[in-house]
């Protein structure tokens, strides 16, 4: 049996939920943010900045922020959306046969009214983690429950505790194609990404990749999204990061399954993107 209990991470309140074999997992009702993730071995997956925030002023630089419903500056609103900085409500939790989840829910009733009026449409999001065995779940569900389409962009944007930058490197993405921050649009020769210089790339999907650090390697899934963000500030860019200690850009990088256009949903539509990582 999971054990589910209210806690408080910072000044935020929290839930945590213990799976039977001890793995566990940590999400702030302020942005639906996992902020830990503890396989049975004890061991953390997620890296969250020691300068940032944890009293719901800014979004936590850490974990996993959710975009919604545009990414980065690509849409008309708040830069990577307001998902990251409203409140969302626990809408479910439990476990059996070796999976225990969390849910959580955002509709435009639960926004503050600048956010609800920067963005005028009926939506409903469902956010679920599961844990089973040494793997986590992330199924993000949006639904138009409006009588007009909208646009949205969204990401899960994972920052990993990958311990040493110098030793890390991601596999899975060679001839893929990519557009840097440059907007440069390459194809990846090599056979692995390493971390000698920032690095914001965003990649067409593949269905898997595997990210190799010192002491693990993850294998991440997608389904439904349709890129793949590679982020890491490098060193002049996390100096100039106030929520992030000058030194912390060595110790994680942020793997993100994302849709980054806007792209539409119908009225009673609803899209649905699934992210899976094991260790
Ligand atoms: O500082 P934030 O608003 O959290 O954004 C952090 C980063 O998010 C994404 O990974 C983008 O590709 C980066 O360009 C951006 O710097």
């Amino acid at each position: 049996m999971a054990v589910v209990t209210m806690t408080e991470y910072g000044a935020l309140p929290a839930v945590q939920i213990t799976a039977a074999d001890g793995a566990q997992a940590t999400v702030s009702l302020f942005g639906a943010h996992l902020l830990s993730w503890k396989t049975a071995d004890g061991q953390e997956r997620l890296f969250v900045s020691s300068r940032t925030p944890l009293d719901g002023s800014k979004a936590i630089r850490g974990g996993v922020p959710v975009i919604f419903p545009q990414f980065n500056v690509r849409g008309p609103g708040l830069r990577h959306g307001f998902a990251r900085v409203s409140t969302w409500r626990l809408s479910g939790s439990g476990g059996d046969g070796g999976r225990s989840f969390l849910e959580f829910s955002l509709d435009q009733n639960d926004l503050p009214p600048e956010h609800a009026q920067a963005w005028p449409h009926a939506f409903a999001l469902t956010l679920r983690f599961t844990l089973h065995g040494d793997a986590l779940d992330a199924e993000f569900k949006v639904a138009n429950t409006g009588a007009q389409a909208f646009a949205f962009g969204v990401a899960l944007h994972t920052y990993y505790d990958v311990g040493q930058l110098a030793a890390t490197s991601i596999s899975g993405l060679q001839h893929q194609q990519y557009t840097d921050h440059h907007l440069n649009t390459l194809t990846q020769e090599h056979p692995a990404l390493h971390f000698t210089e920032k690095h914001d790339r965003l990649y067409k999907s593949t269905p898997a990749l595997t990210l190799n650090t010192a002491n693990a390697t993850l294998r991440l899934e997608q389904q439904g999204f349709s890129e793949w963000v590679v982020w890491n500030p490098g060193q002049a860019d996390a100096a100039a990061l106030v929520d992030l200690a000058d030194d912390e850009y060595l110790r994680f990088v942020c793997i993100e399954p994302a849709r980054i256009d806007q792209q539409p949903l119908e009225a009673g539509a609803s899209w649905t993107g699934q992210h899976k990582i094991c260790v």
